[in-house]
């Protein structure tokens, strides 16, 4: 595998990562903080208060592991087709495997990146609470200078099990769901796309967009409860654990809690799955 193309993939999923970010620090206020009235309001006041800086908080570590957590996903993914149907990538055109056989892969692929995802994550919605403005002399100081600081300060205060805080409920979310985003891509290249033939980019673009809306949409209820626990440890613990965590929220805040960010998800989805998947497709070709 030439290296040039890796770090081309990783580039790629950057790129997609940044233009996603700025929806999912507002997700992520969203869902876990109740001094926000809806989207518009909470843009206004990060705006208002930390400049557009503070779209961007949390952004270092995601990118750092993009490479990481996306190679494991797409790369268990496919060895699990492997194993489960005998052919290639290269061969998945002319033999598509079955709607199930990719089903299990996805889900396979998604447990796993879901570990690997856990530390990093929980690190990016630490630091994309912190609403105090930066560098500013005589403000309040935010309680974790970065995310090296903020690693080993959970490291210091929560034990390495602090780390993966919420993994419980990430793994539900990434499961299933990411069992679905393959389906949904690998269904829609199928309808547009002549017998035999390779998806067009478009074809490529528009099915990873949708694959991404449609996984997020299923996800966001465990995502709530997700950062919701990832969240919990930082001044003592609200939760006695995830199925407390959903069942309070629930009784304060109604069935719609396990909705909030669904509308930021979905917007953020679609240009960064089909930045993802073009990316992907684009590097299989060219390794063939
Ligand atoms: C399964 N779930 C929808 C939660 C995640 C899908 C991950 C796909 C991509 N890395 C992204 O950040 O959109």
């Amino acid at each position: 595998m030439p290296v040039e193309e890796f770090v081309a993939g990783w580039i790629s999923g950057a790129v997609g990562l940044v233009l996603g970010h700025p929806f999912d620090t507002i997700k992520v206020r969203l869902q876990t903080q109740n001094t926000y009235q809806g989207i518009v309001d909470c843009i206004l006041k990060t705006y208002r208060h930390e400049s557009v800086l503070g779209f961007f908080k949390g952004m270092s570590f995601p990118i750092a592991s993009v490479a990481l957590v996306n190679s494991v996903l797409f790369g268990v993914y496919s060895n699990t087709l492997l194993a489960l149907t005998a052919t290639s990538h290269q061969e998945r055109r002319a033999q598509p495997p079955s709607y199930t056989n990719i089903f299990i892969a996805g889900c396979t692929g998604g447990l796993l990146q879901a570990y690997c995802l856990a530390p990093f994550d929980l690190i990016k919605v630490r630091l994309q609470n912190q609403t105090e403005p930066r560098m500013q002399i005589g403000s309040s100081q935010p309680r974790y200078r970065g995310p090296v600081h903020c690693a080993a300060s959970i490291l210091r205060e929560e034990g390495p099990q602090g780390l993966f805080r919420g993994s419980w409920a990430l793994v539900l979310r990434d499961t299933p769901t990411l069992g679905m985003y393959f389906v949904t891509y690998e269904g829609l290249c199928r309808q547009y796309t002549p017998e035999g033939q390779n998806p067009s980019s478009a074809t490529v673009l528009v099915a990873g967009g949708f694959a991404g809306i449609a996984s997020w949409i299923t996800a966001t209820p465990f995502d709530v409860i997700k950062s919701r626990m990832q969240m919990d440890g930082l001044k003592g613990r609200k939760y006695r654990g995830m199925l407390d965590c959903m069942a309070s929220s629930f009784q304060q805040e109604g069935i719609g809690v396990f909705f909030k960010g669904m509308t930021l998800n979905s917007a953020r989805a679609f240009p960064v799955n089909a930045a993802t998947f073009l990316s992907y497709e684009y590097l299989l070709s060219l390794w063939r």
